[in-house]
């Protein structure tokens, strides 16, 4: 009955496509953001995440468990998707993204490996779902422009709701760090003003989206103030991993002809501290969805 009347929501904001043209840019939209979590999960090095390579600083999951999740979290990001080219209000989104964290945990038996992803890329979708029904070329300023627009004023009073307690909660109250409520509260300026041009920089220089995947995390770990890493290893894990990022930055990135090296390198001394910079390769997945959606989809 829900999806019926979104269906036809959807069909009222964006008449010119038809219902199965827009359900068809839904689940393009749904495959991207998939596949966007994917290639964060094949990456490697990657310092303490886990990847098809090894663990990192996890014990409780491995590659698997991420596959699973993923598979488990297909329909949520078609769901909301649709709900966000409906204009669905933001506690229609909260809905799904609980529904979304339910499921995700039932399919690892209670191991947490998508909830930042679930609602950063899910807030995302249903802004390129916004953009299509408002007929806007998909841009990265204009996606965050949509959902700032329709949603913004909700993601702040989200961002001030500290009362659910979570890792995230506790870092901010112990080490005011801001984490990922604050980041959708600003409409992910890391994704928008730090991972994608980092990203864009080397693809622009003609090296390949390997290594704009690791030039994009590691300007993200620079970056980010990450509760994963706050609740992992206090204010001094995470000026260590600040540090590591920089230094990695400043010898250029995967330009540096020892760069790969230096990533194993730093991956092996996180594992050791067993630091896992989470916040920062949800984020990672997050510009790689931005990323294919704004060069695939034609919206004319
Ligand atoms: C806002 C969320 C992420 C909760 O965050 P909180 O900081 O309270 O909790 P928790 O520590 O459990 O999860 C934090 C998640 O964010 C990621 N993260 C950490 N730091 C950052 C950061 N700086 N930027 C982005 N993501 C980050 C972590 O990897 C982790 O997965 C979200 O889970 C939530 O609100 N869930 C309830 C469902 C909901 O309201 N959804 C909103 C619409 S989709
Ligand atoms: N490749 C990855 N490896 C590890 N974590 C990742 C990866 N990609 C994203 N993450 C994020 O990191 C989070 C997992 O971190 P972690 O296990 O430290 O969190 P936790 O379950 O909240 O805490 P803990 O396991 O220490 O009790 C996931 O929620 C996920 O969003």
């Amino acid at each position: 009955m829900a999806e019926l009347s979104t269906a036809l929501r959807i069909a009222h904001a964006a008449p010119a496509f038809g219902i199965d043209g827009t359900r068809q840019f839904c689940q393009r939209i749904a495959r991207l953001a998939v596949r966007s979590l994917y290639a964060e999960l094949a990456l490697y090095p990657k310092p303490g995440l886990v990847s098809l390579v090894d663990n990192g600083s996890h014990q409780d999951m491995t590659a698997a468990t991420f596959v699973r999740s993923l598979f488990a979290l297909r329909r949520y990001f078609l769901l909301i998707t649709q709900a966000g080219m409906a204009d669905a209000p933001f506690h229609e989104l909260k809905r799904l993204g609980i529904d979304a964290e339910a499921r995700m945990l039932r399919a690892t038996n209670g191991i947490n490996t998508h909830r930042g992803a679930i609602f950063c890329l899910g807030l995302l979708c249903a802004a390129i779902g916004r953009c299509r029904a408002d007929g806007v070329v998909l841009t990265p300023s204009a996606i965050q422009a949509a959902l700032l627009r329709y949603w913004g004023r909700e993601l702040g009073a989200h961002s001030g709701d500290a009362a659910t307690p979570s890792h995230g909660t506790a870092a901010l109250l112990r080490y005011a760090a801001s984490g990922a409520r604050e980041e959708g509260a600003r409409g992910f300026p890391s994704v928008f003003a730090v991972g994608l041009p980092a990203l864009r920089r080397t693809l622009a220089a003609g090296r390949c989206a390997r290594r704009a995947r690791i030039d994009a995390l590691f300007a993200l770990m620079a970056h980010v103030s990450d509760t994963n890493v706050y609740h992992r290893g206090g204010p001094a894990g995470a000026l260590a991993v600040r540090r590591s990022a920089r230094a990695f930055v400043a010898r250029g990135g995967t330009a540096a002809p020892d760069w790969e090296a230096r990533a194993v390198a730093c991956h092996r001394s996180f594992v050791a501290a067993r630091l896992s910079p989470g916040g920062a390769a949800d984020l990672l997945g997050a510009v790689c969805l931005v990323q294919s959606a704004c060069a695939e989809l034609d919206l004319t």
